[in-house]
């Protein structure tokens, strides 16, 4: 079963994409996407300290809405850089069977 995330992640990747090359003035990811991988950058760093920001003073409605716009900035930036969320996903179950621990402690032999 897809869960709710995925498919509000597989929606909206599908909204991103169909949004390249559309009219700037009507569209924030055109025009997001229009302005380079720089600026989409930016904007995903000033969401992320957004949402780092609502997660540390605990306000869960706050961090919720921030967290939104965060992946929703992550999307356009994966968008800006022809990578899609299937490879963060392959790339987080690779790290599915290994303890962050261990994963620290073997770059650090
Ligand atoms: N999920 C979002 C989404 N989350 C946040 N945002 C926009 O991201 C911006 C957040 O940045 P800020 O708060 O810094 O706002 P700002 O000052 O207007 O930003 P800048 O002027 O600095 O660019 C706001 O303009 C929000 O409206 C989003 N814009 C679009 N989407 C999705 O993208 C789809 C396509 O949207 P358009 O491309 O606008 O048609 C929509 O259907 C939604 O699904």
């Amino acid at each position: 079963m897809v869960s709710k995330i995925g498919n509000a992640l597989d929606g909206l990747t599908k909204r991103i994409e169909a949004r390249r090359g559309d009219d700037p003035s009507t569209s924030y990811t055109a025009k997001l996407l229009s302005e380079g991988k720089a600026r989409c950058a930016k904007k995903m760093g000033e969401e992320a300290v957004e949402t780092a920001l609502a997660g540390a003073l605990g306000d869960k409605e706050e961090l919720a809405a921030e967290s939104a716009d965060l992946l929703y900035h992550l999307a356009v930036l994966l968008e800006a850089n022809g990578i899609s969320f299937d490879e963060v996903a392959a790339e987080l179950e690779k790290r599915a069977g290994t303890s962050g621990i261990a994963e620290k402690a073997s770059r650090e032999r």
